[in-house]
C-alpha cells in the first residue's frame, strides 16, 4: 500500500543552473527497494516508497553527474541487497557503502568488495537505529578489506563523546553531513570549531558538505545560513571534502528539497573551479575509485 509509505523526494526536480565538471561524483545518495524485490528491514524507522536505481540514474543524468556513491539506507538494515543491486545496474558508474552486522565474515566482506562496496557505515542517530555497539564497530573496522573506510553519521551534540571511538578507528573516516552542525550559528560556532578540531586531529578524516535542506529544515532555498557556515570549511579543508545530493532524502517528507536547488549550492560553498574539481572529482575518486588516480 504505497499510500502508507513515505514520499521524501521531489517528483519533478529542476535542471540546475550550475554544471558539474566532467567526472563529477554524487557521493552521498541512497536507494529504497524496490520493496517487492528488496523488502525493508523489520527494524526500519521509516517505510519509504520505492526509489530504485532507474530513478537514481535518471536524476544523475538530469543533474549532470557521472557517478554515484550509494550509501546503504537505514531502512534496509544490514541487508545490502538493494544497494548491491543498484551498483550492479550502474554499469560501473556507482560504488557503495554498506551497513553490516559486525560479526560479518571475511568472505562476505570480500564479496561486497567485488560488488562495489568500499566502506561501511556506523550510524549513531537514535531516531534511525536501535543500537550502535562501539566495541563491535571497532572490531569490524579492523577487519575491512584493503582500501576501505568507515562512514560515520552522528549529531554535533555527541561529537566529544565519540572522539575516543573515532581515534580508535584504524582506517580513514568519512563524516556524514559534517556531523550535523547548527549552521544557523555561523562559521565560527562551537559546533564548527569542534568539527574543525576533529579534522585537525588526524590526516585521514573526510567529510560530506551535504544537506542544506536537512541542516536548515524546514527552510527551502536559498539556504543562506548553510552557505555562510560551510563555505569556509570547504575552503580550509579542500583536500578532505566530498559532496552528494542525499537523494531520495530520507525523512525529508515535510520539507522535500528540489535537487536542482541542492546542486546550485555547490558554487556557493566551492566558488572556484579548483575547489569544485576537488570536491566533486578528485576527492571522491581517491576514496571510491583510487585505481584511476
Ligand atoms: O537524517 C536522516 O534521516 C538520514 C537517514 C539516512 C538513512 O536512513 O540511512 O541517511 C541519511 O543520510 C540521513
Amino acid at each position: 500500500m504505497t499510500e502508507d509509505r513515505i514520499l521524501s523526494w521531489h517528483s519533478n526536480p529542476s535542471k540546475p543552473r550550475y554544471t558539474p565538471p566532467p567526472g563529477a561524483v554524487d557521493a552521498h545518495c541512497h536507494v529504497f527497494g524496490p520493496m517487492a524485490q528488496f523488502p525493508f528491514s523489520a527494524k526500519a524507522k521509516y517505510l519509504p516508497q520505492d526509489a530504485g536505481p532507474d530513478k537514481l540514474f535518471a536524476l544523475r543524468d538530469l543533474l549532470g553527474f557521472e557517478r554515484n556513491v550509494i550509501v546503504q539506507a537505514s531502512c534496509h538494515g544490514t541487508d545490502n541487497a538493494a544497494t548491491l543491486h543498484a551498483i550492479k545496474a550502474s554499469d560501473g558508474k556507482a560504488r557503495g557503502v554498506a551497513v553490516v552486522d559486525p560479526a560479518i565474515s571475511e568472505e562476505e566482506l570480500h564479496a561486497m568488495h567485488e560488488g562495489g562496496m568500499r566502506g561501511i557505515r556506523f550510524n549513531f542517530l537514535k531516531r534511525l537505529v536501535d543500537d550502535a555497539p562501539k566495541d563491535k564497530f571497532i572490531e569490524v573496522a579492523k577487519r575491512l578489506p584493503a582500501g576501505w573506510h568507515v562512514v560515520i553519521y552522528f549529531e554535533a551534540d555527541i561529537l566529544e563523546e565519540l572522539r575516543p571511538f573515532m581515534d580508535a578507528i584504524p582506517v580513514p573516516i568519512v563524516v556524514d553531513h559534517m556531523g550535523r552542525p547548527d549552521v544557523r550559528q555561523g562559521p565560527d560556532s562551537p559546533d564548527m570549531r569542534a568539527f574543525r578540531k576533529l579534522l585537525d586531529s588526524r590526516p585521514d578524516i573526510w567529510f560530506k558538505a551535504t544537506c542544506p535542506d536537512r541542516l536548515e529544515e524546514p527552510n527551502g532555498p536559498p539556504w543562506d545560513d548553510f552557505a555562510r557556515a560551510v563555505a569556509p570549511l570547504v575552503a580550509d579543508y579542500s583536500d578532505k571534502v566530498i559532496w552528494g545530493t542525499d537523494w531520495p532524502h530520507p525523512n525529508m517528507q515535510d520539507a522535500i528539497p528540489d535537487d536542482g536547488a541542492i546542486v546550485d549550492m555547490i558554487p556557493r560553498i566551492a566558488p572556484t573551479p579548483e575547489l569544485q574539481q576537488r570536491m566533486l572529482v578528485t576527492n571522491p575518486k581517491l576514496l571510491y575509485w583510487p585505481e584511476e588516480i
